[in-house]
């Protein structure tokens, strides 16, 4: 977006500074009304901060927060009108699901018979009626998870904050709550930020992802973007598994190759030698040993494998890296 105010929300030069560290440096974000943005990054990159920031729960040092054009800086966190969804789910062990749900809208002076259609509304949609009556305790963990989005829904935010939702859920349940989650969050009005560590969770949940390091934006577009076109070694590390292959090849380039980007070839560039592999099931990883390091490669799972195989590549698929700075280095590589 440009200097003009447009819709959705906007993160103008963002930075959050404590102790003389930055926290969260010259964030520039932006996130359309409806769209779900994945901010993803490493333990510690700054994920939470962020949406604090946006929230109003922290004082940002520097830059802008804008929603619709209007700057949220002046506003308290409850007149930003934002849920906020944790990990933790923050749920009163004392009240039912339906108390839960209700204090809010009660808190809010939301009157009796309103209070009452809102709630039957959000209990039919996550599919909470016959859970109405239970404490958290007496729930499982997806059914909290739900219910925390209940209400988060209810109090119908114009920003949709969600910081690891789903990480207290075991991997199984997390993918099947994925579209049900989607379905609820997307295309609403409002803008949505899901942070998340796990890039699969990421590519479900969300159109744009945002990957942070050390404060830092390190690139935003879709998945396909962002896997295919990484602006620099760390992006091109952290999406995708198992991980891009690095090669130091030559002083100062770094060729990275993905591990389904290789091949066996009679006459390949690279001489290796096999050390382990991993049966998958729909495909094997094999790890191999080169005079340029440690390789990856995913293949078929039936392949045949001689015990000194050569790779081949495309070259269409060669990303370059600056070895001392994570660069891309766009141009070409050296002619095999
Ligand atoms: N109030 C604070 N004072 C000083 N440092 C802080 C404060 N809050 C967070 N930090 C530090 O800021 C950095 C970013 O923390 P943040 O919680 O935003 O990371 P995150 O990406 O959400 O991490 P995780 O995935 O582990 O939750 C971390 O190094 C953290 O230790």
């Amino acid at each position: 977006m440009s200097g003009a105010a447009g819709a959705g929300l906007e993160l103008r030069q963002l930075c959050r500074e404590v102790g003389g560290r930055r926290l969260v440096d010259r964030l520039d974000l932006t996130v359309a009304p409806g769209e779900c943005l994945a901010l993803l990054g490493p333990s510690g990159c700054g994920k939470s901060t962020t949406l604090r920031l946006v929230a109003g729960l922290d004082p940002a040092s520097a830059g802008q927060v804008l929603l619709d054009g209007q700057d949220l800086g002046p506003l308290s966190p409850g007149e930003r009108q934002v849920a906020m969804v944790f990990q933790s789910y923050a749920l009163y062990p004392h009240l039912s699901v339906e108390g839960n749900l209700a204090l809010g809208l009660k808190v809010r002076g939301v009157a009796a018979a309103e209070r009452q259609r809102r709630l039957r509304a959000v209990l039919a949609l996550l599919q909470l009626e016959e859970l109405r009556q239970r404490r958290p305790a007496q729930l499982s963990g997806g059914q909290r998870q739900r219910v925390a989005l209940a209400r988060a829904l209810l109090r119908q935010p114009r920003i949709m904050l969600l910081d690891e939702p789903m990480s207290n859920l075991d991997a199984q349940l997390r993918e099947e709550l994925r579209p049900e989650l989607r379905r609820l969050l997307c295309g609403r009005e409002q803008p949505v930020i899901y942070v998340t560590h796990d890039q699969q969770e990421a590519v479900g949940m969300a159109d744009r992802l945002a990957l942070l390091d050390g404060g830092r934006l390190q690139q935003v577009g879709s998945p396909r973007e962002l896997y295919a076109d990484p602006a620099n070694r760390f992006v091109a590390s952290f999406l995708g598994r198992p991980a891009i292959n690095l090669l130091a090849i030559a002083p100062g380039r770094l060729l990275g190759l993905r591990p389904e980007h290789l091949h066996l070839a009679v006459d390949g560039p690279l001489a290796a030698r096999l050390l382990r592999r991993e049966w998958w099931g729909h495909q094997q990883l094999l790890w191999l040993d080169s005079r340029w390091g440690p390789v990856r490669v995913l293949c078929g799972p039936e392949l045949p494998l001689p015990a000194e195989p050569r790779l081949g590549w495309r070259r269409q698929h060669e990303l370059w890296f600056d070895p001392l700075s994570g660069a891309r280095l766009h141009g070409q590589g050296p002619v095999w």
